[in-house]
């Protein structure tokens, strides 16, 4: 359902990604590892239609790199959902307001929004956020947010770049799950960076970058229920 073809990034004069091909299943988690400047995020960044690049991306029979920018951000923003390192929530809107968000920009009604908004934050236990405006919620707290952000429209493909990295070490691997557990138990495909020790075992496949090129593809780290369930 998403795969590239000779994907080649240039960033600021540095070459960020060099011939990398890489096809996702309908519903697979996908772990991307390697080391710092990798080129991860410029993957998930190609992958999601964010950046400029040379080669190929498709989305099932849609050919991304040939999107004019509108229809493009449409697809972005109708098909993806993505969470970053930080949680980049709006600061004046509540924890539901900016979980709602993408619903209200795809021109879901009012009302429809805050209860799927509301929803999705129980869902990852944290309903208490809904009322709350993220300068008063902990950092796992908003990043549990801006998880529900990413999920409430039904994407069917998900882009979390390194989702643990704001956490403390006990909070990380609870968020990591709960992500990959809401993800498996809605079919959406997942492109999910960090740790290797984290994510491969949460993973179906591990796919390794070293100097913008995949170097080893690990279809071994089989994700087991336990480390999967919502309530982990
Ligand atoms: N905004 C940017 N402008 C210019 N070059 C960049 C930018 N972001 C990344 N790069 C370069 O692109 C290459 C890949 O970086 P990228 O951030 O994709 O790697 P990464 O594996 O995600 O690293 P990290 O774990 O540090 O986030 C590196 O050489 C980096 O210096």
């Amino acid at each position: 359902m998403l795969w590239t073809r000779e994907l080649h990034c240039v960033r600021e004069g540095t070459t960020a990604l060099q011939d990398v091909e890489l096809s996702v299943a309908k519903g697979e988690i996908v772990a991307l590892t390697g080391p710092r400047g990798s080129g991860k995020t410029t993957l998930l960044g190609c992958l999601a239609g964010l950046l400029p690049h040379r080669g190929e991306v498709w989305f099932d029979d849609i050919p991304v790199h040939e999107l004019p920018a509108g229809v493009r951000d449409r697809l972005r923003r109708e098909r993806f959902g993505r969470v970053s390192d930080t949680p980049e929530l709006l600061p004046e809107l509540t924890g539901w307001e900016n979980v709602a968000l993408p619903l209200l920009l795809n021109g879901t009604g009012h009302r429809t929004a805050r209860r799927a908004a509301t929803e999705w934050l129980e869902r990852l236990d944290a309903g208490d956020c809904a009322r709350k405006r993220p300068a008063q919620l902990p950092r796992h707290r908003q990043q549990r947010v801006a998880i529900a952000r990413a999920l409430v429209h039904g994407p069917a493909v998900l882009f979390a770049d390194e989702p643990a990295a704001p956490l403390h070490q006990g909070d990380r691997a609870q968020a990591l799950r709960t992500l990959v557990a809401a993800a498996r138990s809605h079919t959406i495909t997942t492109v999910i960076s960090g740790r290797p020790d984290e994510v491969a075992p949460l993973a179906d496949r591990t796919v390794r970058l070293l100097d913008g090129r995949i170097t080893a593809i690990d279809d071994s780290a089989t994700a087991t229920g336990s480390a999967c369930s919502l309530s982990a």
